[in-house]
């Protein structure tokens, strides 16, 4: 979604806000510090054209403009730095909580590979911004104290200054939106070269195995993406590079001007061509550091823009999400239910149906074991997401103890939850609410038969270099102490060998069970069907079957 200019300036502004006192004061150090400096220079002039010695006065100011010059100058970066670097940890805090409280489809929709250059890249961006962000007040005021005084000195050589500042700067402002076109294609290449690393990194076993797949990878993929970006970002820069040195022959052109009007009709009095030219020489330094900070400026425009969408792809937050935890969940719960709940996921592309599940209705009552089965892409997993409160039902509604879930209680709802996805992540901490360690995780961890390879240390794992299976009874442990009252498993079983895929469906479960936990499990293992309660069968999103054992 493209977002305008405007906006990114809004989201600058309400990022600063906080700190206006602090910026106001580092923006009026820094044109004082920069104001000292054109008086410095009058002063020199003065002292270079005077007749006689300077007095004691002038020195004395001369002196005291340089201390000004100095403080004005470091107490504005100081300032601005520590402006610059708490901007950048609310930024991170703000996108981290945005990202927390994003409704799960949205997030999925998002994509990761175009969320982590949006916190890395875009978020460094604006750090490099905020710390030319004082050097730039510096450099205006600078410039502008430089103008003030030549305008002092002579009009016309004021004019003819100023008249060649609007033709460089015309020229920059040519160049910077041609510029900001290319950090915004560059940027857009980004997105697709993290794709590109992602494989890189996740896909490294199979990129050795596969070469023609690795050379594809390698000369196409990622050489072809990293060459149009260095390509992107050469033109840009060289754009930037040219005005720049453009708009600094015109400052000698300027001189040279001034200097053959001085020859040929010899009448603006000496002190005031040289005071004319110390100021433009020394004004050449900060009014081309002005410019040169542009690309950065630039930079952090693109990167605004990325966040600003990042911001409005999820501005629709859920409630109550970051609360404090309040009281624990309930050790039972008496049922859940599905009342012709629907679930679609919009079209993966223009004319493409979308997959849609339900309008489905099932209920499971406490210390039951539900067991969902059907084919690949049924909506299996879709299902538990919805009964979990993780995709919100566009239709139809999920019930509590026959009371209906809304947003308001739905993050309570979801905390009566364990669940163990197919892509699920380990975390490796056993720890608890309130930070305490489960005391039964060692007898868990004998009971899943691998105490021998991983003990748990200030309630963190040893390791989790464990194989593929093992990783999946450490995440058992964990549901398992979590001590929640309903466990949701998805294909957990799947890559246990035979014996402990035995004793998952004909120990473990009716344990759980017995412990009062009601259990959902997605399952392809019509060997232990039988081990359910209920049985629900799924075929293209809609129930085929909805079975009780007898
Ligand atoms: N994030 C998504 N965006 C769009 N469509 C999706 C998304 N996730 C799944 N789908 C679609 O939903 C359908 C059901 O997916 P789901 O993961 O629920 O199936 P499943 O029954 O769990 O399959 P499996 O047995 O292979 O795990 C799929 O056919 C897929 O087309």
């Amino acid at each position: 979604m493209p977002t305008s200019p405007r906006s990114s300036l809004s989201a600058l502004l309400h990022l600063l806000r906080p700190f206006w006192p602090l910026l106001t004061a580092a923006t009026l150090l820094g044109v004082l510090g920069g104001l000292s400096v054109t008086g410095l220079l009058a002063a020199i002039n003065r002292i270079l054209h005077a007749g006689d010695s300077p007095g004691a006065g002038l020195l004395l100011a001369f002196a005291g403009l340089c201390a000004l010059a100095l403080a004005g100058s470091v107490l504005s970066d100081i300032g601005t730095n520590r402006i610059g670097q708490r901007v950048i940890a609310r930024l991170r805090k703000d996108l981290g909580d945005r990202i927390l409280t994003a409704p799960i489809d949205q997030l999925e929709r998002y994509r990761s590979h175009r969320l982590i250059p949006v916190l890395t890249h875009d978020v460094d961006t604006i750090s490099d911004f905020a710390f030319v962000f004082a050097p730039l007040a510096v450099s205006l005021s600078v410039t502008l104290g430089s103008l003030v005084y030549l305008a002092l000195l002579s009009w016309p050589m004021f004019l003819a200054t100023a008249v060649a500042i609007l033709i460089g700067s015309a020229v920059q402002y040519i160049a910077r939106g041609r510029g900001i076109e290319g950090f915004q294609e560059a940027r857009a290449h980004e997105d697709e070269l993290q794709k590109h690393y992602r494989s890189l990194a996740e896909g490294a076993k199979e990129l050795r195995i596969n070469r023609p797949r690795r050379l594809r990878l390698q000369s196409e993929a990622l050489r072809g993406t990293i060459d149009r970006i260095c390509e992107v970002q050469i033109r840009s820069i060289t754009l930037f590079v040219v005005a720049k040195g453009f708009g600094s022959t015109l400052f000698f052109i300027v001189i040279g001007v001034a200097l053959g009007v001085e020859a040929l009709w010899p009448s603006t009095d000496r002190g005031t061509l040289s005071g004319f030219i110390l100021v433009l020489l020394y004004m050449k330094g900060p009014l081309e550091h002005l410019i040169g900070t542009l690309p950065i400026v630039s930079r952090a425009q693109v990167a605004f823009r990325r966040i600003a969408e990042l911001s409005a792809a999820f501005a629709s937050p859920e409630p109550h999400l970051l609360m404090k935890d309040g009281s624990p969940p309930p050790a039972a719960i008496d049922s859940l239910e599905l009342r012709a709940a629907r679930y679609a996921y919009p079209p993966a592309g223009p004319g493409e149906d979308p997959f849609v599940l339900g309008p489905v209705s099932l209920r499971v009552g406490r210390g039951e074991i539900l067991f969902i089965v059907g084919e690949n892409g049924c909506g299996k997993t879709t299902l538990i997401k919805m009964l979990l409160g993780l995709y919100a039902p566009q239709d139809g509604d999920i019930l509590l103890n026959g009371r209906p879930v809304t947003p308001e209680t739905r993050d309570d709802y979801r905390q009566l939850f364990t669940t163990i996805f197919a892509d699920y992540f380990l975390f490796d901490d056993l720890i608890q609410a309130g930070g305490n360690v489960p005391e039964e995780a060692q007898a868990y961890l004998e009971r899943l038969e691998i105490a021998h390879k991983v003990s748990l240390v200030d309630g963190v794992f040893s390791t989790t270099d464990l194989s593929t299976g093992q990783r999946k009874r450490l995440a058992l442990l964990q549901a398992w102490t979590e001590g929640r009252p309903v466990l949701v498993f998805d294909e957990w079983a799947a890559d246990q060998d035979p014996a402990f895929r035995r004793i998952f469906y004909t120990e473990l479960l009716p344990s759980l069970k017995a412990m009062g936990k009601t259990i959902i499990v997605i399952s392809h293992d019509d060997r232990y069907f039988d081990v359910a309660d209920h049985l629900l069968r799924l075929t293209a999103g809609m129930v085929a079957q909805d079975e009780f054992a007898r």
